[in-house]
């Protein structure tokens, strides 16, 4: 299927500092894409670029094959959500949403299905959005963003300011839209967040591109760490099946599969005493390398 969005060599100075440095990545219909990254990585200058409220020194976003400017309603094709905090405070949730119904061309009944959707009551959403905790905000701004029934949705932070059960919440309602065929691009600097919901994944560090790839693809830990009464015994055996196999301090650790090791360990009749798949992901001490990176720059600016 066709990319539902489009980065093509994104790149974003500010003086001679690239923010974002030559992001390219796609998002694709019925899908949801996890944009990860530890804080100032460059998620919210990439989503910005994308929604044409930062012009890019280099590259190009597109939506639906155009860029968001020559997108023609562009709220009817994209949700997004990129500041919740940025409403205007002296309005009412209803009232900002009614607004922007009217300059969409949605007609006003669409606002309590919104409403409805993200879970506002009717008390809350007749409130200024000034009396908002953060977690109405979002539930608002994601009301904003399905507004206009788009195909596409971009999100910068959803999660944040939810509890737990908000989170859960918005991972059904994102899961749902894209199982309904939409796109959805979403930014979070929590790996374990975005896991849970993401289909693809899309790293970024430092402006740049870590990694990208499906989540399963991009999480799946290789390999087994495996004890047993008889370890040399047991090398052999797998070995002898074509498998890697290096002794550590804790046993052997081995590019067969749990359930390969299972079977030989019984073929070879050795007793295993610890069987687990290989501990830690290298995307997980990627994403952690960076965010440690990042801090340590902080310190020393
Ligand atoms: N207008 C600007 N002028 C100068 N630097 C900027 C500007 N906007 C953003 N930056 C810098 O660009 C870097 C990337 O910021 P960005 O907000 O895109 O990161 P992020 O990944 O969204 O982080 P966060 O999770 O903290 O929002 C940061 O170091 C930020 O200070």
């Amino acid at each position: 299927m066709d990319a539902m969005i489009t980065a093509e060599n994104l790149t974003k100075r500010y003086g001679n500092r690239a923010v974002v440095d030559d992001v390219s990545f796609t998002a694709r219909p019925g899908r949801v894409t996890g944009f990860l990254g530890p804080n100032g990585a460059g998620k919210s200058t990439t989503m910005r670029m994308l929604t044409a409220l930062t012009t890019p020194t280099a590259g190009r976003g597109t939506i639906l094959g155009r860029t968001f400017r020559d997108l023609p309603n562009p709220g009817r094709h994209v949700g997004v959500l990129l500041d919740a905090s940025a409403q205007h405070v002296g309005r009412t949730g209803r009232e900002t949403l009614l607004l922007s119904a009217q300059l969409m061309g949605t007609g006003p009944h669409r606002v309590d299905e919104v409403l409805d959707v993200v879970g506002l009551t009717a008390r809350e959403a007749s409130a200024r959005t000034r009396t908002y905790s953060l977690g109405m905000r979002q539930r608002l701004g994601l009301a904003h963003a399905l507004l206009g029934e788009p195909e596409v949705l971009i999100l910068d932070e959803p999660a944040n300011g939810l509890d737990p059960a908000g989170i859960r919440w918005m991972r059904n309602l994102l899961r749902s839209f894209a199982d309904g065929g939409g796109t959805v691009l979403l930014s979070s600097h929590l790996l374990l967040e975005v896991e849970a919901v993401a289909d693809d994944l899309v790293i970024i560090g430092n402006g740049r591109i870590l990694a990208r790839g499906s989540t399963e693809e991009l999480l799946a830990t290789p390999g087994t760490q495996v004890r047993s009464t008889d370890d040399g015994a047991l090398a052999g055996a797998l070995t002898g099946a074509g498998h890697d196999v290096v002794r550590t301090g804790a046993g052997l650790s081995t590019s067969a599969t749990t359930e390969e090791v299972g079977g030989l360990a019984l073929a070879a009749a050795v007793v295993l005493t610890d069987l687990r798949p290989a501990a830690s992901t290298g995307l997980e001490e990627l994403f952690f390398d960076t965010t440690a990176q990042h801090g340590r720059e902080e310190i020393s600016a």
